[in-house]
């Protein structure tokens, strides 16, 4: 059984007298476990597929079952629900709080969980520890770099045990070698703690990181491909 299962998902944007379809009947299966990235040109529908995938928005016909729920027949809460208990979201401009510190930004999702006190404190540095950043917990976004404030927000994102981390362009912002740098830790949490991680790229050499590329052209999956990663690679 796969993590995620679309069957014959299509959505269309009506605005007046103009309608889009964004996808069209769209079947995919991930496994729990899977790293998968979709590729695609501009416009082809990879955040809206994505948007779906995440709970943000739903399909217009179509079912979307996740670990068995299925999902396209919840109320706006009950996918807020689903979210918080299933998901980890990165987005590529890293939506840190300005105002909070590097610990603190890490710990929101868990205050919203009502996790308390030094047990909060205590995860949140966990997940910082495990990006490499435990050092840097007091730190401001201001005072880290973009490749640094990316883990950051991997490390929120991870904080609350998520099945599912999904990445909307994440290393969009970043230089190559920061990029390279998230993507090691997408491999180590895909790996290690068997985290299903869905990203979205435009590089080719970022997609690669994944186990599948899926390639959406005109709203539909043109095709599948499988990542082969050497020994060495998943030795690293
Ligand atoms: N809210 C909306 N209302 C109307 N049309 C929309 C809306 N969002 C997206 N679209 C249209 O749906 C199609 C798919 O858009 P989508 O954003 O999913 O593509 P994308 O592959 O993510 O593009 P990009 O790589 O440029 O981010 C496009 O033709 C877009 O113009």
């Amino acid at each position: 059984m796969g993590l995620i299962e679309i069957e014959d998902i299509s959505r269309t944007y009506k605005d007046g007298q103009v309608s889009v379809k964004a996808i069209k009947q769209i079947s995919i299966e991930i496994a729990d476990g899977d790293f998968v990235s979709i590729m695609g040109p501009s416009g082809s529908g990879k955040s809206t597929l994505m948007n779906i995938i995440g709970c943000l928005d739903k399909p217009s016909s179509g079912s979307y079952k996740l670990a068995g729920q299925q999902v396209h027949k919840l109320n706006d809460s009950q996918l807020a629900t689903i979210r918080n208990e299933f998901m980890g979201f990165v987005f590529q401009q890293f939506h840190l709080i300005s105002k909070l510190n590097a610990l603190e930004n890490v710990e929101l999702p868990l205050i919203y969980q009502g996790v308390i006190g030094k047990e909060r404190k205590k995860r949140a540095l966990e997940a910082l520890e495990s990006v490499g950043l435990g050092e840097r917990a007091k730190h401001m976004p201001s005072q880290l770099s973009g490749g640094e404030q990316q883990r950051v927000a991997i490390a929120r994102a991870i904080v609350s045990n998520p099945k599912l981390i999904l990445a909307d362009e994440p290393t969009g912002a970043l230089d190559s070698k920061s990029s390279k740098n998230i993507m090691s830790i997408f491999q180590k949490l895909n790996r290690e703690r068997k985290i299903t991680i869905v990203q979205v790229t435009h590089e080719r050499d970022i997609g690669e990181y994944g186990n599948h590329i899926y390639n959406i052209k005109d709203g539909e999956i043109d095709c599948i491909e499988e990542i082969k990663h050497t020994e060495t690679e998943n030795n690293q």
